[in-house]
C-alpha cells in the first residue's frame, strides 16, 4: 500500500513531505467549474477534495489517496484563483483591512478497504489596510495568480497579514495536524 497525493500543487507536495512519510504524486482530473460555488464553503471544499481523491483512487484502488482543495471566503462569498490581473486587483482590494476565512477540504480515500474520510479546516486571516499602489505592485509580482484569494501567505504576501487564527499550513493548502490525525486513522503513522 502506497500513500498517494492527488495534486499538481508544489506547495501541497512540500507540505506533505514535512510529515516525513513516503508518497507518490498523481494528477487528478476534476472539472472544478462544474461544482456549485453557491454551496457553503466547507461543503464545497470537501466535495472538491473528495472528487480529486476519488478520481485518482479509481486508478489506484489499493493505495491511500489524499485530495485537497482551498478557497478564500469574504463576506460569505468564495474567492478562488483569480482569472487575470484585474480580478487579482479586485480581490486584494476587497481583502484589504478585513478578516477573511481560508477553508481547505481534505479527503483520504482507500477504495479497496471501502474507506473514506473527508474533513474541512478553517483559518481566519486578517489583512492590514493596503494602499492601491501596494496592491498594484503585488499584482505585478505575479505571486498570487495561481492561488486562492490572489495572495501567497508563504511568500511576499506575508507582509499583508496582521493576524492569523488557526492552522497556518491550512492557508498554504494542507492542514497538517488534521491530516496527520486522519492518516493515523488509516493506520498510516509517519513516526
Ligand atoms: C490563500 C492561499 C492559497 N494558496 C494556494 C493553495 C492551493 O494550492 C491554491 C488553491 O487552489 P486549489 O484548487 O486548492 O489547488 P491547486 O489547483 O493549486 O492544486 P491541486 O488541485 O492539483 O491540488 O492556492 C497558497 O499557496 N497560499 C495562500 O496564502
Amino acid at each position: 500500500m502506497t500513500l498517494v497525493l492527488a495534486s499538481t500543487s508544489p506547495r501541497r507536495r512540500r507540505l506533505l513531505a514535512m510529515l516525513g512519510t513516503r508518497f507518490e504524486l498523481e494528477t487528478p482530473a476534476v472539472d472544478e467549474s462544474s461544482f456549485d460555488d453557491m454551496a457553503p464553503p466547507d461543503r464545497l471544499v470537501m466535495r472538491l477534495a473528495e472528487a480529486k481523491a476519488r478520481d485518482v483512487a479509481t486508478r489506484r484502488p489499493d493505495d491511500v489517496v489524499i485530495g485537497a482543495d482551498t478557497v478564500v471566503v469574504l463576506d460569505g462569498q468564495i474567492l478562488g484563483k483569480p482569472r487575470d490581473r484585474e480580478e487579482a486587483r479586485r480581490m486584494l482590494t476587497r481583502l484589504s483591512g478585513r478578516t477573511h476565512q481560508v477553508w481547505t477540504g481534505v479527503a483520504v480515500v482507500h477504495l479497496a478497504a471501502g474507506r473514506a474520510a473527508v474533513e474541512a479546516e478553517r483559518t481566519d486571516v486578517t489583512f492590514r489596510p493596503l494602499s492601491p499602489d501596494e496592491v498594484e505592485r503585488y499584482v505585478q509580482l505575479g505571486e498570487g495568480m495561481d492561488k486562492a484569494g490572489a495572495y501567497a501567505v508563504q511568500g511576499v504576501g506575508a507582509v499583508f497579514v496582521e493576524r492569523l487564527e488557526g492552522c497556518y499550513y491550512n492557508v498554504v493548502g494542507l492542514p497538517l495536524a488534521r491530516l496527520h490525525r486522519m492518516l493515523e486513522g488509516f493506520g498510516l503513522s509517519s513516526w
